[in-house]
């Protein structure tokens, strides 16, 4: 959360409740007396939204039902991002442009009122477009904030107003490449579980084709061609690969420099990335607000275990889950590699074995069908330690305990709208984007709509299937040569199974090792 995010410290529910009647119906005490809000219900988000808004900014939002809830702290993280922006580059005064509004038309009114800056907003869905140009007269914010109703197929280009320069562009893009995606109906039944915060918003502004990677991706094109007439690019993004994609875009084109930042809110993360064309404006270094330092998992190997055994035995189980593993470090007491997965390969191992076992039984005309797990060798395989992938008890001892987190906090800054972009899609190729398609845009490729649907990957694939397809775990994995023991550590790095995914890993790992841990 950024340093200045008034939500770091968590809203007290019980007071707002008493303070806004019209959150009462929403606020429940838990089992242990404290009051919480009931974040499964969109009403319920929209209430909170409406009430913070008032109590913290003395704005007042209408919000029609069916329209995407905002979620305050993670706007305001972007806000505050802009400000670092543009004070570290010297920018005041500035003229700002909100692509995609909104019905709340909440970065604007939050930039209007909290900073006095000039917003110029832009939306495409008629009904948003009237919902926010009613908030911005009931928050008699005319005079700083003008919203007009745009063309889909324009972004920046034809929507902006040409006599105007602007100091920076800010963009919360439809994350998705589907609805199929926003409803969660693509997921694995086996990758992350959904959300617990209730989903809001419609079609229009959840989805647009290519997802975000195409969205942003079309900004960019624009930008190429706007250069400095705006001095600071920016898009949130909401997914961390397609971070990674955008930035390697951003980079083989002529941009000046590029900069981005992590948007951590309880246990949710959003991206943002920011570009200029203008060598005066100072992007880089540029503040970021950073996200808690990661801790990785680890696990120890004692002797009769080395590190060759423990390697070995280590990447034989990676095959066997079809974990891509690459090495990428070794020193003399240190090997790392990097562990791509892209579908669940590892939960309910011992529910098919112990089918395997029962098929094989059934072929072999054994009369018995009940077999005992826990003498089940193939569950055993030769270890003392209970082997159960049990992706819930992770032991203190093993260095894997969680974080306690204040469920109250933790509920609340989770994000409400597009939550469900962590639990998409896993795909079964990773596409990377091959050095000639880098080399065609640097040579001044036009990365059109129509361009970009056309661009070919490694694969042969468009750059818009290429849009969305996540990992489910991406991680590095060290070995460590104690002399003692051998340590594993893993450390996350993204991937739409979360750090939960890379816990179940090693776990499986743990349990199935060919010798005792200890
Ligand atoms: C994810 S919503 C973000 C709304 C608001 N800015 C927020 O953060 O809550 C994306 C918005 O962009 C709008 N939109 C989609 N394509 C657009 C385009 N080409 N130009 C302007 N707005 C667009 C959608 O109608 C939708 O309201």
């Amino acid at each position: 959360m950024h340093p200045r995010n008034i939500y770091r410290t968590p809203p007290n529910f019980k007071e707002l409740a008493l303070q806004f009647p019209e959150l009462r119906p929403y606020a429940k005490p838990d089992l242990n007396g404290k009051v919480q809000i009931d974040f499964k219900n969109q009403d319920a988000l929209r209430v909170l939204l409406k009430v913070l808004l008032i109590k913290d900014f003395q704005l007042n939002i209408e919000l029609p039902p069916e329209k995407l809830v905002p979620t305050l702290p993670l706007r305001l993280n972007y806000i505050l991002w802009i400000e670092d922006l543009l004070e570290h580059a010297g920018l005041s005064n500035p003229v700002g442009i909100d692509i995609g509004v909104g019905a709340s038309c909440i970065y604007s009114l939050l930039a209007a009122k909290k900073n006095n800056w000039r917003m110029f907003g832009t939306e495409t869905d008629q009904a948003s477009y009237q919902a926010a140009l009613k908030n911005v007269e009931i928050n008699s914010l005319q005079s700083l904030v003008k919203v007009v109703l745009v063309n889909e197929e324009t972004i920046l280009d034809g929507a902006i107003d040409e006599a105007e320069d602007y100091t920076f562009c800010m963009c919360n893009p439809p994350f998705f490449g589907s609805l199929k995606e926003v409803t969660g109906k693509s997921r694995s039944p086996n990758s992350r579980a959904p959300p617990r915060n209730a989903h809001t918003g419609i079609e229009n502004e959840l989805v647009t084709e290519g997802g975000e990677v195409a969205f942003v991706g079309r900004i960019i094109h624009d930008s190429k061609k706007l250069q400095n007439k705006v001095k600071i690019y920016t898009s949130m993004v909401g997914i961390k690969s397609n971070l990674k994609k955008l930035v390697s875009l951003l980079k083989s084109t002529s941009v000046e420099s590029v900069t981005q930042t992590t948007f951590s809110q309880g246990r949710t993360m959003r991206w943002g990335v920011a570009w200029t064309y203008d060598k005066s404006v100072r992007l880089l270094p540029a503040p970021v607000s950073k996200k808690s330092k990661d801790k990785p998992l680890q696990q120890e190997f004692h002797p009769p275990h080395t590190p060759e055994s423990v390697e070995k035995d280590v990447l034989a189980l990676l095959d066997k889950l079809e974990i891509k593993h690459t090495e990428v470090k070794k020193k003399n007491s240190l090997k790392v590699f990097e562990l791509t997965a892209y579908k669940n390969t590892w939960s309910h191992q011992r529910k098919l074995r112990r089918m395997a076992k029962r098929k094989q039984l059934v072929e072999e005309n054994s009369t018995s069908m009940d077999i005992d797990e826990s003498n089940d060798p193939a569950v055993n395989s030769g270890s003392s330690s209970p082997i159960m992938v049990d992706t819930e008890s992770l032991s203190p001892e093993s260095g894997m305990e969680r974080k306690p987190t204040d469920k109250l906090a933790d509920n609340y800054l989770k994000t409400s709208e597009q939550d469900y972009s962590s639990s998409l899609c896993s795909s079964p190729n990773k596409r990377k984007m091959s050095p000639a398609l880098l080399e065609e845009q640097d040579s001044g490729l036009d990365l059109d709509h129509e361009n970009l649907k056309k661009l070919r990957l490694d694969d042969g694939k468009s750059w818009f299937d290429y849009a969305g397809n996540d990992p489910l775990l991406s991680c590095t994995l060290g070995i460590r040569d104690l002399k003692t023991k051998v340590l594993v550590d893993m450390l996350f790095s993204d991937g739409t199974g979360g750090k939960e995914a890379m816990n179940q890993v090693l776990l499986y790992i743990r349990n199935n090792m060919k010798q005792n841990t200890i």
